[in-house]
């Protein structure tokens, strides 16, 4: 293929959960071609994928990118990071509970650097969103769940929320309750209102101006001087293609692989880069920096009645509770598992009930202190990064507490009726468990992960100099290059993230085009 050929208005390096959105904004003008590069085959090959209650099958699977973490001194060595290889990224293979953005949240911020990230114009975008997010249709709500729901507002004294995001969509939010999820599906045939069904199902083979390469890493960035003009790419079948990029490449690669693949070009701490045989091209310090995740714990009991069938996905609604009142947000969060979620508590020892007869609680840190480190052990673009969550470190210990004060609010929630009458016994930790000691050793043993890693590029103020990119997702320093998926989040969200990075793929696209304007006006 010549040059020409092979040459777009923007190279979109991962058509995931944000590339999706800004490579539909952007070919909406016929006039601008995009290309999508993809590790992932098409999602529309794999139901498994498209049905959202088959999600399990997905983990773990050859869909799967498998990260690990480094050894955890204070927390669990052993999670699986799941990172979905799959047109639609992880939005083909998550739980697709959605929720709105606190404005609290956004304030977090602005306050850091993201000028024109305030909550008025982040939820203006959110409007926009494509995916069909509506909370569970009533024939998807089990009775058992329906109980746990009505013992969880009145254990914790919170009230029953039927919309979450009606509450966060313009202002106000909510600082705690129970109630059922919104989830971006199609409540008629179970399937998922995922970045690709929403944003790239309908245009693939419909507009001339979008390239989808599928099953193709993307390791090489090109530049000219300080200009990205491209990016180089190992094919299914092992040819390597360069793509070019007449204004911009766009990495959409996720808070995983964006970092890695700056680092892979030189973009980084420049010592660090040197240290493992990698020439640096620009000198970042915050590259890989800033890693954070929502932690989670597990409580989970044997039921004396089987559970009952409906379900969206076997993690159907939330609790949510504040501890803090100078805070108008809630500081701790639940998701209830119909399902025995046991990979980490088998893994300690204890028993999983019968398939059918478990039921859990994973009490989870919103707003997580500790801070971790994503870095490259090789030169090898082949060898995943190292992911050192550094969880349960943060020095006044809010995590830990988060953690004990989230079991003892699910044992709560077990010991009041209507849900009480569901249960036959306490499995993990189990009744013998009491001290917050004993509770934070378990916790923090059993501890996974929400799969929320986020803030690897860091958005800051242009002269921030620990910042990735400034708040128009450019990379700070260099042309041509920004970054668009959840690494650029300075703070995750409150609650689970993937509107957000929606949403930032929505304003993404609106800056890119705002800037391209700009220059053509300067060019005249
Ligand atoms: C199991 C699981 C459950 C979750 N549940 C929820 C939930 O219910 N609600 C919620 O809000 N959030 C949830 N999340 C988190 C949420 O899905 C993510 O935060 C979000 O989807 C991340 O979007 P992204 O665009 O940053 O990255 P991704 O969606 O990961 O997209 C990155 C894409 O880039 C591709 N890629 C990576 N490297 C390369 C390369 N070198 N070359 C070419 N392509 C490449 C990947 O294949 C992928 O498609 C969950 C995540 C997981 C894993």
């Amino acid at each position: 293929m010549s040059i020409q050929e092979n040459t777009y208005d923007y190279v979109i390096v991962g058509g995931g959960t944000a590339g999706p959105v800004i490579a539909n904004r952007l070919t909406e003008d016929p006039d601008t071609t995009v290309c999508v590069i993809e590790a992932g085959p098409d999602d529309r090959d794999h139901e498994n994928v498209l049905r959202l209650k088959e999600w399990l099958s997905v983990l773990d699977s050859d869909l799967d990118m498998k990260y690990t973490t480094t050894e955890q001194p204070r927390g669990n060595s052993h999670i699986l990071h799941s990172r979905a290889r799959v047109l639609g990224g992880c939005s083909s293979h998550n739980t697709l509970i959605s929720f709105r953005p606190f404005a609290e949240d956004l304030d977090e911020w602005v306050a850091a650097g993201a000028e024109g990230w305030d909550n008025a114009t982040v939820q203006s975008y959110a409007d926009r969103l494509k995916n069909n997010i509506v909370p569970i249709a009533e024939k998807d709500r089990n009775d058992m769940v329906k109980d746990w729901v009505s013992s969880a507002s009145e254990a914790a004294g919170v009230p029953v929320v039927e919309d979450f995001n009606a509450k966060t969509s313009h202002g106000g939010g909510f600082a705690d309750g129970a109630g059922f999820l919104s989830i971006a599906y199609d409540p008629y045939t179970g399937y998922r209102s995922s970045s690709s069904v929403a944003y790239l199902h309908p245009i693939m083979g419909v507009r001339d101006n979008l390239t989808v390469m599928l099953e193709t890493w993307a390791d090489r960035l090109e530049f000219d001087g300080d200009r990205a003009t491209g990016v180089s790419a190992t094919t299914k079948d092992g040819e390597r293609v360069t793509v070019h990029a007449r204004h911009e490449v766009v990495l959409a690669a996720g808070a995983v692989d964006s970092p890695r693949l700056l680092m892979l070009n030189g973009i980084g701490n420049a010592e660090e880069l040197s240290a493992v045989g990698i020439e640096p091209r620009h000198d970042l310090k915050g590259v890989g920096e800033n890693l954070q995740d929502h932690p989670e714990s597990i409580i989970m009991w044997e039921t004396g009645r089987r559970v009952p069938e409906e379900t969206v996905m076997d993690s159907d609604a939330a609790l949510f509770v504040r501890r803090d009142e100078s805070d108008p947000r809630p500081d701790l969060m639940f998701h209830i598992y119909q399902i025995p979620f046991d990979d980490n508590t088998a893994r300690l020892g204890y028993e999983s009930p019968e398939e059918g007869y478990a039921v859990c609680m994973t009490p989870n840190i919103p707003r997580s202190r500790s801070r971790g480190k994503l870095s490259l052990t090789s030169s090898d673009p082949k060898v995943h990064p190292a992911l050192d969550f550094r969880y349960f470190t943060d020095p006044d210990g809010y995590d830990e507490q988060t953690v004990v004060d989230g079991l003892k609010v699910a044992r709560e929630v077990a010991a009041t009726e209507p849900f009480k009458s569901w249960l036959k016994r306490e499995v993990a930790p189990g009744p013998k468990v009491q001290t917050d000691e004993e509770l934070s050793e378990y916790g923090r043993r059993a501890a996974h992960t929400v799969y929320h890693p986020a803030g690897t590029c860091r958005m800051g103020a242009a002269d921030d100099d620990g910042a990735v990119v400034d708040p128009r997702l450019r990379v700070r320093g260099l042309e041509g290059l920004r970054v668009a998926d959840a690494s650029v989040f300075p703070t995750l969200p409150t609650p689970n993230p993937m509107v957000m990075v929606l949403t930032l793929g929505e304003r993404a696209a609106d800056l890119i085009r705002e800037d391209r304007l700009a220059e053509n006006e300067e060019a005249r």
